[in-house]
C-alpha cells in the first residue's frame, strides 16, 4: 500500500485488527465508508495470500463492486442467511459503543447487514469517539412520496423530545437530492447532542415515512480505533482496554 496520511495510517491500523478476527469458512457483512475501504483491501490481502473460504454480503453497492474488484465474491445476504461477523465504519461512537452511522447514506442495508450478525466490529479512527452522539448530523432516510408530511412528525417527534428548532436538511449531491441505494432521500438532523437516544430512535422508527435512521443502540459488540501511529485501541460497552 503507498504512503497513507496519519488519518488513513489511523483507519488502516483499525482494519487490519478487525480482518484479524476473520477466519476460514467464516460469513461475513462488509461495511461501507472510507474506513470500510480499508477493510476490504485488507480482506482482499488475506484471501488471496491464505485462500480463505468465506461467504460474503455487502451493505451497498460501492462496497460490493470494491470487492469484487479485489477478488471478493459477494452474494446476497438472503443467499447466505446469517453472519458470524460484520465490520463496519461509524460517524460517532458513544463509551456505550451506541453508534451514528449513515454518512454514506449506507445506513439501511448496513443495519439491516449488522442485525443478521452474530457480531459487529466498528473500524474507526480517535475523532468518532464521543462522550455523547449527536454532534454529528443524524441521517434519517425516508420514502419521498409525502415527505414533507414525514417531516411534520419528525419535527412533532424534535419538539417533544426538547430538540426544537434544530435543522433538519435534505441531503443533496452534486445539485441534486441525494439517493440512497434503495432509492429513498436522506434528511440529515443537525441536533448538537442527543439527550434520549432510545426514545428518538423509537420516535423516528414509528413516523410513516421514515424508512431507517442512523443511530444503531446495542448492536456493535467491538470497537477498534486505530491512531495515526498504527496502534489500536479496543473499545468494548463494558470497558476500555488498550
Ligand atoms: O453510510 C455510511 C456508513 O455508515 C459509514 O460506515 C460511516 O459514514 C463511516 O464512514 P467513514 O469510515 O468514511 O467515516
Amino acid at each position: 500500500m503507498p504512503d497513507l496520511s496519519p488519518a488513513d495510517t489511523a483507519k488502516d491500523a483499525a482494519a487490519r485488527a478487525a480482518i484479524a478476527l476473520v477466519e476460514d469458512g467464516m460469513r461475513l457483512g462488509l461495511g461501507t465508508g472510507s474506513t470500510a475501504v480499508f477493510m476490504v483491501q485488507r480482506l482482499a490481502e488475506r484471501v488471496r495470500a491464505e485462500g480463505l473460504r468465506l461467504r460474503c454480503a455487502a451493505t451497498s453497492r460501492a462496497t460490493c463492486d470494491l470487492a469484487e474488484s479485489l477478488g471478493i465474491r459477494i452474494e446476497e445476504l438472503d443467499a447466505i442467511g446469517w453472519l458470524d461477523l460484520t465490520i463496519d465504519g461509524a460517524d460517532e461512537i458513544d463509551p456505550d459503543l451506541n453508534l451514528i452511522k449513515g454518512g454514506g447514506g449506507a445506513h439501511l442495508r448496513e443495519k439491516i447487514t449488522a442485525a443478521a450478525s452474530d457480531r459487529m466490529v466498528v473500524v474507526a479512527d480517535p475523532g468518532k469517539v464521543v462522550e455523547r452522539l449527536g454532534a454529528f448530523h443524524l441521517p434519517v432516510e425516508v420514502v419521498p412520496f409525502g415527505m414533507e408530511t414525514t417531516r411534520i412528525h419528525i419535527r412533532g417527534l424534535l419538539d417533544s423530545l426538547g430538540l426544537s428548532q434544530r435543522p433538519m436538511l435534505l441531503r443533496q449531491r452534486e445539485g441534486q437530492d441525494f439517493r440512497t441505494d434503495e432509492g429513498n432521500v436522506i434528511l440529515d438532523l443537525s441536533l448538537d447532542e442527543i439527550p434520549e437516544c432510545g426514545a428518538l430512535a423509537q420516535g423516528l422508527a414509528a413516523i410513516p415515512g421514515v424508512v431507517e435512521h442512523g443511530l444503531f443502540l446495542g448492536m456493535c459488540d467491538l470497537a477498534l480505533i486505530g491512531s495515526p501511529d498504527g496502534r489500536v485501541i479496543e473499545m468494548t460497552a463494558a470497558q476500555v482496554a488498550q
